[in-house]
């Protein structure tokens, strides 16, 4: 099945007075003081709400908060109150819970231009199940459905896949729409030449985005975890790497996919070692073909660098997906790092679209400083991957058509 990107939009509908539930990928990190660590969703949430809010209408919003079993209250969406109210400039009125008696009445108490956050929908179990009669009860305050929560589009829950069949019209928000048109279009139809990059620790992970996008790209650059399966499927020694056993047939197919294709495939030609899987581990730098008994691969080697760097130049599109190596460990992150520099620099020099497909890549890009840089950073790691492995995701698919 193609790849659903044509979803209806909010266009110049008559919004004023209308309700409105909005589902956000509202799933920020909290520290233990309930102290919310990152805001980036919050943020990426913030143009389709203001939007809906200068149109005059009455914002239901709507999210899930980590995986509750239950009503817990380390998952309730309280805290984000006062960051939400500050990115909005209004005071964005919270409910105890995100069905029933209270929230109809705080819905009909709610002002043109205001916002009611309700509580988290995970705290139904009716939530993951998509159960109709749940989804009947989110979809009955309201007048129309907005999906901006490309994070959670690849799950089929009540509050972003079963409240359409109650809820009409249905329509993606600006950051699903921004979403699809990079991972789906920018994909579909790259300035040319493509280069995608596929890191990360599993080859079993990443397959299905291997294989898509070698129908796709003129280059492809592998790094992380995943290589040493592919050396070892070479017939290379690779110490103590992680090694998938299951998969060395895949790699060689994979191989030899890209060789029928015609796709530049680059594994590194170096490797940087360490005696143990840790931070303070001794490590040094040795040619691919003679990774040392005992010893591990954490992350590429400068030559390797180079060479992707080299590479990287002659191109007008990249996609990013894992990071090169075990960059949490800093020891390790150069080759991480380098990637991330690489696509700042050909993004704001040479104009190269660059995306990077959630996840651990973007975590690394936030490290570096870099995320401003990017011509796009996913909110969605799941929802990016299977994306980027050509699936359609229910919460896109069941979004009215353009
Ligand atoms: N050489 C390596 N050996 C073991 N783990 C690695 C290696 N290179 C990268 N990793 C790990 O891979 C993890 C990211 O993998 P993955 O979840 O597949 O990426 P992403 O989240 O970007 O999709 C990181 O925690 C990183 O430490
Ligand atoms: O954080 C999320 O996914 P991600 O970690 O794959 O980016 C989304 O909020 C989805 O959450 P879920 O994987 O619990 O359904």
């Amino acid at each position: 099945m193609a790849t659903k990107r044509s979803v209806g939009t909010l266009g110049e509908a008559d919004l004023k007075g209308k309700k409105v539930f909005v589902r956000a990928d509202l799933n920020v990190p909290l520290d233990d003081a309930q102290k919310i660590t990152d805001d980036t969703r919050i943020r990426a949430s913030v143009p389709t709400i203001k939007f809906l809010l200068e149109k005059g209408a009455k914002v239901i919003l709507a999210s899930h908060l980590g995986r509750p079993k239950g009503v817990t209250p380390k998952y309730s969406l309280k805290p984000l109150v006062p960051r939400l109210s500050e990115l909005l400039g209004v005071e964005v009125v919270m409910a105890n819970d995100c069905i029933g008696e209270e929230v109809e009445k705080l819905v009909a108490a709610l002002p043109e231009g205001g916002v009611l956050l309700l509580e988290n929908v995970r705290f139904y179990k009716e939530e993951e199940k998509n159960e109709p009669e749940f989804a009947k009860k989110l979809a009955s305050v309201a007048d129309l459905y907005v999906n901006d929560a490309f994070g959670t589009a690849h799950r089929a829950h009540a509050s972003t896949e079963g409240v359409t069949k109650y809820l009409k019209p249905a329509v993606a928000g600006f950051l699903m729409q921004k979403e699809l048109d990079y991972l789906v279009g920018a994909v579909a139809n790259p300035k040319k030449p493509f280069a995608a990059i596929v890191g990360g620790s599993k080859v079993s992970t990443k397959i299905g985005v291997i294989e898509s996008l070698l129908a796709k790209v003129d280059i492809l650059i592998l790094g992380g975890g995943m290589i040493y399966t592919f050396y070892k499927a070479q017939g290379y020694s690779v110490g103590k790497s992680l090694v998938e056993e299951d998969k060395l047939e895949l790699a060689t197919s994979l191989i030899e996919k890209a060789k029928a294709k015609g796709v530049s495939l680059l594994l590194p030609t170096d490797i940087v070692v360490a005696d143990k899987f840790a931070a303070d581990a001794e490590s040094k730098i040795v040619p691919a073909t003679a990774i040392p008994d005992d010893w591990m691969g954490l992350d590429v080697g400068p030559d390797a660098t180079k060479t992707f760097n080299e590479a990287l130049d002659t191109t007008q599109t990249i996609i990013w997906n894992g990071p090169m190596g075990v960059f949490e460990f800093p020891k390790f992150a150069a080759g991480t790092e380098a990637i991330a520099k690489k696509l700042a620099e050909l993004t704001t020099t040479k104009g190269v679209t660059t995306i990077i497909g959630g996840g651990d890549s973007v975590a690394a890009v936030e490290k570096a400083g870099l995320a401003d840089k990017m011509s796009h950073i996913s909110t969605g790691g799941g929802a990016s991957l299977e994306l980027l492995e050509g699936k359609t995701l229910p919460g896109v698919l069941a979004l009215d058509d353009a």
